[in-house]
């Protein structure tokens, strides 16, 4: 058994498991994103050799392949400059913004670091000597900057203002900007707006592009005769059912083979189960990312599912915890919040004229509710229960 396993050989379901992990050493281009990408290279021609700087905020849902889109340009100019000499003064640099901690220290410094290709420090610098070291290192060159989810930048308090002065700076610097959150112009001051180039839009993708985007990691990196067409059709259309998320598809497709690896071939089953998978992975991913009291709450509704009481429990782990509890009324409406957030459902009883309405609480998943809480804040505050 083991040996199948580690040799790879009847029932085998992957072929190539590198086109799901490091898609972009596959993929020659990227279907359904040609116009942008060709619109996108053309603004980077005339910069490189005509002089004409540009900035873009690429605009869509997650998995919408803005990522995908940007990273393919970067490594795209990385080869062209092997074949043109005027791409051998274009300097790139990538910052995912959250990554690197998202306030305009942070994202200046490794800004300054990428394009110097020396170490800059991360603390005790202003952020005018972040801008003159970036300057000074595109001096007589030409940087194209790509800043990933730059919400989380502007944002923060002087957010905007970093991207003004890139802009706004006599350096040759042209900047592309990816956001997951369709209203990031809304945090911007009207002076920064209008430094701004175009928006592009990434529009979700429908069931029929999905089952084509997934018919191509098939093709890459799954044994042929061992999927189908149903199969292919099946992920699309769930993962069409939320937005067109190609991330989705993807890991439920490789998920799905892995499943059936040793099997020889993918069935239904093995989609089903790998969507379970996914909805447990994203529920304990949500509950991890609630704040405190949040978190306490819900902690609360798996005891009852009477809001009135569950507020009583509340208190109390409160009060263990010496933690100030909030009133019922912001602990209902914390209640209704994870309700929009699909986690509880709550539901309304009208118990006659005197009785008034009684706000219940229904949890499902209990069991994998209280682990994901169990594995973060409460035992981290060393309260046992
Ligand atoms: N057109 C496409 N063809 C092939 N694969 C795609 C395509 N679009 C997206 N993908 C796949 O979906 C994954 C997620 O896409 P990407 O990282 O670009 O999302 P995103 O739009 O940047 O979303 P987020 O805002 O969540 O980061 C990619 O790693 C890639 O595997």
């Amino acid at each position: 058994m083991i040996r199948e396993a580690l040799k790879g050989g009847k029932g085998e379901v992957i072929k190539n498991p590198k086109v799901f992990i490091d898609p972009l050493s596959v993929f020659t281009d990227i279907p359904y994103r040609e116009d942008i990408i060709r619109e996108t290279a053309v603004a980077i021609r005339y910069f490189v050799k005509n002089d004409v700087r540009f900035s873009n905020l690429f605009l869509g849902l997650t998995g919408t392949g803005k990522t995908f889109v940007a990273k393919y340009m970067f490594n795209e100019i990385e080869e062209v400059r092997k074949e043109d000499d005027d791409y051998l003064e274009v300097k790139q640099a990538y910052i995912n913004c959250r990554e690197v901690g998202g306030t305009p220290q942070a994202v200046l410094s490794v800004l300054a670091e990428k394009l110097s290709s020396g170490i800059v420090p991360r603390h005790g610098v202003n952020l005018g000597e972040y801008i003159d070291k970036i300057k000074n290192s595109v001096k007589g060159k030409k940087a194209i900057v790509y800043l990933d989810e730059v919400d989380t930048l502007v944002k923060r308090r002087g957010g905007d203002i970093v991207l003004y002065q890139l802009l706004r700076s006599d350096a040759e610097i042209s900047v592309i900007m990816i956001s997951n959150d369709i209203n990031v112009r809304d945090y911007m001051e009207p002076r920064v707006l209008s430094s701004l180039g175009p928006s592009v839009i990434f529009k979700p993708y429908d069931a029929d592009q999905l089952k084509e985007i997934l018919a191509k990691y098939a093709e890459y990196g799954i044994f042929n005769g061992t999927y189908t067409d149903n199969v292919l059709a099946y992920i699309a259309a769930v993962s069409a059912k939320e937005h067109g998320d190609a991330r989705k598809a993807v890991n439920l497709l490789f998920r799905s083979a892995q499943l059936a690896s040793g099997e020889g071939s993918i069935k239904k089953e093995h989609v089903d189960k790998a969507i379970v998978e996914y909805e447990q992975e994203r529920l304990v991913e949500a509950i991890k990312s609630l704040p405190f009291h949040y978190k306490l709450a819900l902690r609360s509704v798996l005891d009852t599912d009477d809001v009135v009481t569950a507020h009583k429990i509340y208190t109390d782990y409160c009060n263990k915890l010496k933690q100030r509890p909030l009133s019922y009324r912001r602990f209902s409406d914390i209640i209704s919040e994870l309700d929009m957030f699909g986690i509880v459902k709550i539901k309304l009883l009208n118990r006659g004229r005197a009785g008034g309405i009684k706000k219940y609480v229904e949890v499902q998943d209990k069991d994998k509710i209280l682990k994901a809480l169990d594995e973060n804040i409460l035992d981290e505050m060393g309260y046992e229960y």
